[in-house]
């Protein structure tokens, strides 16, 4: 039979999953360029490039706010976060290759959790 709209229960539940993905992508030795928001004064260019900011704390901010309206949402700011740190970094640097990493962390994480 066709799935009614998503249980509360469903959606507890993935808000669960959400806050254990979180968790485990701060605890990463490769976390510490995105636990926190750059400081675009202290990192030039980086308000100019980067027109949506995001980072692990704003993340957590959210998610604890209910913010999140669902797992998508939450995955898009994740991606975010790397997406904008690909754009801003060499490959080949130290925070470029911390990116590169969380990201393939991240993708085996919630396939492994969620599919
Ligand atoms: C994602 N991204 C980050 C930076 C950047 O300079 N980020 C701050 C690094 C210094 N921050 C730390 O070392 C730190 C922060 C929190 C913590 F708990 C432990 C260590 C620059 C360009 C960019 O694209």
């Amino acid at each position: 039979p066709a799935r009614k709209s998503k249980t509360s229960k469903d959606s507890s539940s993935e808000l669960a999953v959400c806050h254990m993905l979180l968790a485990e992508l701060e605890a990463h030795r490769c976390a510490w360029p995105f636990l926190t928001p750059v400081n675009h004064k202290a990192v030039p260019g980086y308000k100019k490039v980067i027109k949506r900011p995001m980072d692990f704390s704003t993340i957590k901010e959210k998610l604890t706010s209910n913010h999140y309206l669902n797992l998508e949402t939450f995955i898009a700011d994740i991606n975010l976060v790397f997406d904008n740190c690909k754009k801003f970094n060499e490959d080949q640097s130290e925070i470029g290759k911390a990116g590169y990493n969380m990201k393939r962390f991240f993708n085996k994480r919630w396939t492994e959790l969620l599919q």
